[in-house]
């Protein structure tokens, strides 16, 4: 029997390397819209990182993994953020596994009610696909979160843009987190 090395490797530590690994970077220009203030920072500022491994493959049901590395930053005192999408194909799930850090995973229905789940090393979170989702880095450290979705789901922005998450998270200099409620 013939034994492949594996062409792509994500050591618990480490981010995704290999073949089809594609890294994207969000620095604040890109990012401050997100917020409700101007945080002030210097325009390339990385906010996160995104590594997504896409499997070569015609099957249309193939998975994609994924790493998503959030850099613990505030702007104007808000807690540094993934843009956040509802899946194109409200049929495609997600799996978010916590790595290191901490945080919340921010989820919303399609009536906009709004809740979160504690993420931390170990936390397995299943993300039903009529819920939208974001990442939110409430600690001091690097917060990583692998994914493992569907190649067919692709990334819903408008949709929240229509209808934003239902509180933004803040944090005082003692560390405590305020949720703001958004007025709709
Ligand atoms: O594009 P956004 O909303 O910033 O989200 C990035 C997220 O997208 C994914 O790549 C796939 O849903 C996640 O791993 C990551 O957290």
């Amino acid at each position: 029997m013939k034994v492949l090395k594996s062409t792509v490797y994500h050591p618990i530590d480490d981010v995704i390397k290999g073949e089809n690994v594609i890294k994207s970077t969000k620095v604040y220009k890109d990012a401050k819209s997100f917020y409700l203030n101007d945080g002030c920072l210097d325009e390339e500022t990385g906010m996160y990182d995104v590594y997504s491994y896409t499997p070569d493959t015609t099957c249309k049901a193939s998975l994609n993994w994924g790493l998503t590395v959030l850099y613990p930053l505030t702007v104007d005192g808000e807690c540094n953020m993934t843009r956040g999408h509802w899946h194109e194909n409200r049929e495609c799930t997600e799996i978010y596994y916590g790595i290191s850090g901490k945080g919340l995973l921010m989820l919303m229905d399609e009536e906009g009610n709004t809740w979160a789940e504690e993420v931390c090393e170990g936390s397995l979170h299943h993300i039903d696909g009529h819920f939208a989702h974001r990442l939110i880095n409430t600690g001091e450290e690097v917060m990583k979160v692998a994914a493992c979705w569907g190649k067919e789901a692709g990334h819903d922005y408008a949709a929240v843009e229509a209808m934003p998450f239902g509180y933004r998270v803040f944090k005082d200099k003692n560390g405590k987190l305020l949720f703001k409620e958004v007025k709709r």
